[in-house]
């Protein structure tokens, strides 16, 4: 026998799962009949493909069905399947530790107020673990396909577990997974056939497989007295692929219900698109979208979440060929009948079947988006505040779907509160406005204060305002909305919207001082030149058309790349502004010297970039000070 302690995250998990999940004690039984489920997907999957399973069935692998067995008094209960099991390696790798890394993200957000790391608990999914809430001691008896020990796990969910091999009636005679729940006082509520058949009907009906109670069944003579008990065996679940059932026939509740069975949130999702096609191929695909935005969306092994079945089969999950990267979030079913039963990740990359299904349903999730966008203004906020940003990365892959992920995504504004669309800012547009512009950067409140906005402040012109790290990258590439261009302000020819007539007379008047600052800045500025596009402020840095801005090359150093070229800005100034007027009346070199660099760095200053010489811009600024008191 082998003694073995839990993992560190394990024991974390543990303990919460003790601590805040005890308003839900009952998806103990969800988690266990989801995990057999799987187990029962994997090895119908490998039987198909895999002749040297093939060969078992019958003789070392049963027909898959999952069994309750309830012994009341002895307040215990038995979830069994015959699915793909586990040897002793996959007992010790599955049940003492956790694979995920989302689970560290997840550890490190509790706050340790037990309502919201409930609730937080309910989107992350504890899966087996969750059975420590109603049991003192639990005991796993597996055996993996193909092989012929069982092994048993026995663990009372405190510090570790204990593994050693079954013999004797512990043995199972063929493979799957037999898990023995010994209920706790906590626990004890279940060990009753009403109550388990209640909890199977709410949260497994459309579990694939047949689920079977054994219990003790009470026999009531005319006097409604209990008269006798019989050992039986009912299914207990509807079993059916509730994806293939039509719409008309499913209410809301059967959704939930199934959404909670496949994903472990017991949070409704927010919706759902079921679609039967029969055209050139024919497949029906099931989608939702959850309420909230997972926490490991944006780690770098997030899972997707669809489900790809042939014919009712299960065949794989998570697998990329799904559907795009962008709409990872997308949690369901895609079931086709015209793929064959043995197809592999390999042959899917390229399947035509496949990219067909893959293609409609894209266009289908965001149609649907686009209704409820128009419909239901209020859900469509709820969508927006969870996954603007996963939409904004598909701007950058799906170049097919770029108009209707345009129309999707929303936007901070300078004109109104919230979000908006590209189309209301497009109905907003001032009859001389030449495009639509935006602003990016990493800090809402330095980008609404920013000089650059303030022309547009004057002219009463909308500025869209993209504060996500990804805009400026995503946004770069995107140069139109239909037929009206997307500028960002912050580049050079933007400014060129607003020079009126009076812009080269001002330019040649300031010309020699445009000069004099240019000389004295050597390399560090590509150009000097005459702003049209400052009202309040004196100066600022903005960047060629074709050449990524200091922020994005601090981005491109930050993810690594080393030879980024250093940013040569160009400085624009404002002939208007005090300064500038005093300094055309004043020309002396000592002042313009300082003047020049104090303009400079207060501009990169306002892009969130120190000067590079702290010292010196401090000095000047003290020397500029001390002569104007
Ligand atoms: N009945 C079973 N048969 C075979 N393997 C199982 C069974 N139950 C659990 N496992 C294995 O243990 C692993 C851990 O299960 P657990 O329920 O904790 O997490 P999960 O199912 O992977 O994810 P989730 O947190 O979404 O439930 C499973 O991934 C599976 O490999």
């Amino acid at each position: 026998m082998s003694k073995q302690e839990f993992q560190t995250e394990v024991s974390q998990l543990l303990q919460l799962i003790v601590h805040s999940l005890y308003s839900h004690p009952e998806i103990f039984l969800r988690e266990l009949i989801s995990n057999s489920s799987d187990a029962l997907d994997k090895l119908r999957h490998l039987t198909l493909v895999d002749d040297k399973y093939k060969s078992l069935v019958g003789n070392g692998i049963e027909s898959p069905r999952i069994d309750l067995e309830l012994d009341e008094e002895k307040k215990t209960l038995t979830v069994s399947d015959t699915g793909i099991g586990m040897n002793e390696e996959d007992l010790v790798a599955h049940l003492g530790t956790i694979a995920r890394s989302g689970t560290k993200t997840f550890l490190a957000q509790l706050s340790g107020d037990a309502k919201k790391d409930s609730n937080l608990i309910g989107q992350f999914g504890v899966g087996f673990y969750s059975v420590f809430m109603v049991a003192d001691k639990v005991e796993v008896f597996s055996r993996k396909a193909g092989e012929d020990k069982t092994y048993k796990w026995t663990s009372d969910g405190k510090t570790g577990f204990e593994i050693e091999e079954a013999t004797g009636s512990d043995a199972r005679s063929s493979a799957g997974s037999t898990v023995l729940i010994h209920f706790n006082d906590e626990g004890a509520q279940y060990a009753n056939s009403w109550r388990l058949q209640e909890i199977v009907k709410k949260y497994s009906n459309h579990i694939a497989f047949p689920i079977f109670l054994t219990y003790d069944k009470s026999e009531w003579n005319a006097e409604k007295k209990e008269s006798s008990k019989s050992r039986v065996t009912e299914q207990v679940n509807a079993a059916s692929a509730m994806w293939q059932r039509s719409k008309s026939e499913l209410k809301s509740e059967d959704y939930k219900e199934f959404y909670k069975s496949i994903t472990g949130n017991w949070e409704d999702p927010l919706f759902w698109f079921h679609t039967r096609a029969e055209g050139t191929y024919e497949y029906t695909t099931l989608f939702y979208i959850p309420a909230k935005a997972p926490m490991d969306l944006y780690q770098a092994d997030y899972k997707g979440g669809i489900k790809l079945y042939v014919k009712r089969v299960f065949i794989m999950d998570d697998s990329k060929e799904l559907l795009p990267q962008y709409l990872r979030f997308v949690r369901g079913v895609i079931d086709s009948e015209d793929l064959p039963l043995n197809v592999s990740r390999e042959v899917l990359q390229q399947n035509k079947v496949l990219n067909s299904i893959k293609t409609a349903s894209v266009k289908k999730i965001l149609s649907e988006l686009k209704n409820i966008a128009t419909e239901d203004k209020d859900k469509y906020a709820l969508f927006i505040a969870e996954y603007n940003r996963p939409l904004k990365e598909g701007l950058y892959g799906d170049f097919a779907n770029r108009e209707t992920l345009l129309e999707l995504i929303r936007f901070k504004s300078t004109q109104v509160e919230g979000f908006t669309s590209l189309e209301e800012a497009r109905q907003r547009m001032q009859p001389e406005q030449k495009a639509i512009y935006y602003i990016t950067g990493s800090s809402e409140s330095m980008l609404r204060n920013s000089p650059l906005l303030e022309i547009y402040k004057k002219k009463g012109i909308e500025v869209l305002i993209l504060d996500d790290d990804i805009d400026e990258i995503v946004f770069s590439n995107v140069l139109k909305y239909g037929e009206i261009d997307l500028k960002a302000v912050n580049k050079s020819t933007t400014g060129d919207d607003f020079k009126d007539d009076s812009a080269p007379q001002k330019t040649e008047e300031i010309k020699p001082l445009l000069e004099k600052i240019k000389a004295t800045l050597g390399e560090a500025v590509k150009e000097v030149r005459a702003s049209a596009r400052l009202a309040d402020s004196p100066s600022v840095i903005v960047s060629d058309e074709d050449e990524p801005s200091a922020r994005m090359r601090q981005m491109m150093r930050a993810m690594g790349q080393k030879d980024v070229p250093e940013p040569i800005p160009t400085l624009e100034i404002n002939p208007d502004h005090e300064i500038i007027k005093k300094l055309l009346a004043n020309p002396e070199d000592a002042t313009v010297e300082d003047a020049a660099w104090l303009l400079f760095d207060q501009a990169l200053l306002l892009e969130g970039i120190p000067p590079k010489d702290p010292a010196t811009f401090v000095k000047r600024l003290n020397r500029v000070l001390s002569h104007s008191i």
